[in-house]
């Protein structure tokens, strides 16, 4: 069968990508070739039906695939973007998830015909519940634009900017934001557990509460700062613990120096 997408990089996120794109059947696991050169994550590959190699020198030779996707880490993202350049002569377009790098670095290696398409995907895609954040360079046509769309819409929502300096924050917002909130459920329920709760119990309630509450933010009309005056009653127990988070605007400081430090190595990844 023919090679409609190279991935390149079948760690954390390339996994998550791809497994959300097989499940949603908008791809042939036959025509993906996965090049990953950790065995253990190949073989998650070859379990999902893909093909599959160590090197991107194995790809076969009169392949000429829709999509290579770039999944590595951006310290490595010049190498490795150098191994697919053959693919450079715009019959091909280029996908990178990489934090930082920017579309120019890739314009670069491959050369001034590469359609190039950034996007800043996040974990929850493995499940269909991730946010897409794409940004393409000029050469991407309507058609690839597309395809793109609807491949990435398999893992959840899909926006496009028109500014890629926004990259950086949209990074340090949704790209590395699941692990806020990961965090967030670990603070609950050693807070749970402090206050006499079985480990068991904790863990449920914090992360039940984290998914009934982000569900129902979703789903209502209300904004979640109505939503949060719902939840508390004058003088009561919640007015208790928000005078703690808020007070002094203390979380939204905490966490927006925490963007911000998400955010300025953004930038240093892409240097
Ligand atoms: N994790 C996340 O939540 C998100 C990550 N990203 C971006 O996704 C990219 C990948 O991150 P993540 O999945 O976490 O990283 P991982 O390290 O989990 O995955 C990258 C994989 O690429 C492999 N690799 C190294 N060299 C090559 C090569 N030449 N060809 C093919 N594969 C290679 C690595 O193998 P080895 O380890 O053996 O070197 C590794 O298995 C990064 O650029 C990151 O900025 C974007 C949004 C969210
Ligand atoms: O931590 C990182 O650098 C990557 C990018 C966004 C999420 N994970």
């Amino acid at each position: 069968m023919t090679i409609r997408l190279v991935l390149a990089g079948c760690g954390n996120m390339g996994y998550a990508m791809l497994s959300g794109w097989l499940k949603s059947a908008k791809l042939e696991p036959q025509a993906v070739f996965v090049v990953e050169p950790n065995a253990e994550l190949r073989q998650r590959a070859e379990h999902l039906g893909c093909r599959t190699a160590a090197e991107a020198s194995a790809i076969p030779a009169n392949a000429v695939p829709d999509l290579v996707v770039i999944a590595v880490k951006p310290q490595v993202i010049r190498e490795v973007t150098a191994q697919y350049k053959r693919f450079g002569d715009g019959r091909t377009s280029f996908l990178s998830i990489a934090a930082g790098t920017p579309v120019a670095t890739f314009e670069e290696i491959l050369g001034e015909l590469a359609p190039v398409i950034r996007c800043m995907p996040n974990t929850p895609a493995a499940i269909g519940k991730g946010m897409m954040v794409v940004f393409s360079n000029p050469l991407v046509s309507d058609d690839v634009r597309r395809f793109v769309a609807e491949l990435l819409s398999a893992s959840g929502v899909v926006t496009a900017i028109d500014d890629e300096g926004l990259m950086d924050a949209v990074t340090a917002v949704s790209g590395s934001g699941p692990a806020y909130v990961f965090h967030f459920i670990e603070a609950l329920t050693v807070a749970a557990e402090k206050a006499g709760l079985p480990a068991e119990t904790a863990k449920l309630l914090a992360l039940q509460t984290v998914f009934g509450a982000a569900s129902l933010a979703a789903e209502a009309d209300e904004e979640p700062g109505v939503l949060r005056q719902q939840v508390t009653s004058p003088n009561g127990t919640t007015a208790a613990a928000l005078g703690v988070l808020m007070g002094g605007d203390r979380l939204t400081k905490l966490v927006t120096e925490a963007v911000e430090a998400a955010r300025l190595r953004s930038i240093e990844l892409g240097k």
